[in-house]
């Protein structure tokens, strides 16, 4: 790995910087539990897409985000491009970051080239990595081309180098509850691969209900069974709302304790390796419902948020899977006509 001491000290500046803002985060309300989104769209949800994406839209994509007060962004990933070829370019995506002080930007990495390939950007946003296995076999080698014992063995030196660079690692099960090849997911082997990352250095590990078949039934089950080794505020929940489940689901997490979740804007996205699986459970749902509940996410604005939804979905020509950004369309819709109707001029602004 070619990084000079300059580049180190540059990058180890900047994730300072990040640190700083993260320790002036204050929520509007003292005694409210605040709730984390690992806003996923620019990764998991473009992942996925048909067609090429240039870099410039997924550099806007983020900037948006980070301007409508998302703090956790997962930028991209350095994967294979004959994996995922919509992932290529990432590093380009990553030099047309306009990074805001509040905004925390990870990337997924699969390896020690893909790890490789990210530090050798410089200056770099990036502060995170997330590395991923799966709770099946049958998953991990339809997505990385190997098991879960050798992926976690690739795994382990990829965590130690990226600490040592002063990245933070979090980790991904997928198919927590169902695989889309072998079936019915034993939530023993999501426990025991979750300590295995917890083991290996992550602070997190976010757990993924790739194929979104989850029911907070199944969640909740799951959540217990992983609870006995690793605790409620090292986890987060990854619901696919392929089942419409997302929103259910992380209440019936937030019953366990759990406090993060990733979710997508607009609804965008899947994995290539779990067919018919839709996208992560939408940002804007979850904003939405976890508005006027004793749960905070005082630093994203719903309103700005469901704009990026509406913008990225037209720009990619597909629909907006977000019911609440779909209702807010709607009405913006009916107030832009009586509007017309009246005369009036100017923008209408979204009244929720
Ligand atoms: C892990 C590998 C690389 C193994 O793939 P492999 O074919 O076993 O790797 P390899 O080491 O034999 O290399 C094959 C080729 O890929 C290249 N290569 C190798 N590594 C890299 C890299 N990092 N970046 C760029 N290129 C790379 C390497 O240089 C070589 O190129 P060639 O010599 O043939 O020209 C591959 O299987 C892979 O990239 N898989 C990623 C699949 C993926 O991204 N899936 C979606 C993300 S996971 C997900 O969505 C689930 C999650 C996280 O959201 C949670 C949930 O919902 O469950």
């Amino acid at each position: 790995m070619t990084v000079s001491v300059a580049n180190l000290i540059r990058r180890g500046a900047s994730r300072r910087l990040v640190s700083a803002a993260q320790n002036t985060r204050s929520y509007s309300t003292p005694t409210a539990k605040p709730i984390t989104i690992v806003e996923v769209g620019p990764r998991d949800g473009l992942q996925n897409e048909k067609g090429v994406i240039p870099a410039s839209v997924k550099a806007d994509l983020i900037n948006r985000l980070a301007r409508a007060g998302m703090w956790h962004i997962e930028a991209g990933s350095f994967v294979s491009p004959k994996w995922v070829p919509q992932m290529a370019g990432t590093a380009e995506v990553i030099s047309m970051i306009d990074p805001q002080p509040n905004t925390q930007y990870s990337v997924l990495v699969p390896n020690s080239k893909g790890l490789a390939d990210l530090v050798a950007i410089s200056p770099s946003p990036i502060s995170e990595i997330a590395i991923f296995t799966a709770a099946t076999d049958a998953f991990a080698l339809a997505n990385t081309n190997t098991t879960v014992a050798a992926s976690l063995e690739r795994l382990a030196p990829v965590a130690a180098a990226a600490r040592a660079q002063g990245l933070r690692v979090r980790g991904y099960v997928s198919v927590v509850i169902t695989c889309p090849y072998s079936g019915k997911v034993d939530p023993a082997r999501v426990r025991h691969v979750t300590q295995e990352l917890i083991n290996m250095g992550c602070y997190e590990v976010s757990l993924g209900d790739t194929v979104g078949t989850g029911t907070p039934a199944t969640i909740s089950t799951m959540l217990e069974e992983v609870g006995k080794s690793v605790p409620p505020e090292k986890l987060a929940g990854h619901y696919h709302d392929t089942f419409g489940m997302g929103v259910a689901n992380i209440f019936a997490s937030l019953k366990h304790g759990i406090r993060t979740f990733d979710a997508s804007v607009g609804g965008l996205g899947g994995c290539p390796y779990s067919p018919g699986a839709t996208g992560n459970v939408a940002t804007e749902d979850v904003l939405y419902a976890l508005r006027g509940s004793s749960y905070e996410v005082a630093h994203a604005d719903l309103d700005e948020v469901a704009k990026v939804g509406w913008w990225i979905s037209d720009v990619l020509a597909r629909q907006n899977t977000s019911r609440v950004g779909k209702a807010l369309w709607a009405r913006k819709e009916r107030e832009e006509e009586e509007r017309r109707r009246k005369g009036e001029q100017g923008e209408v602004k979204v009244k929720l």
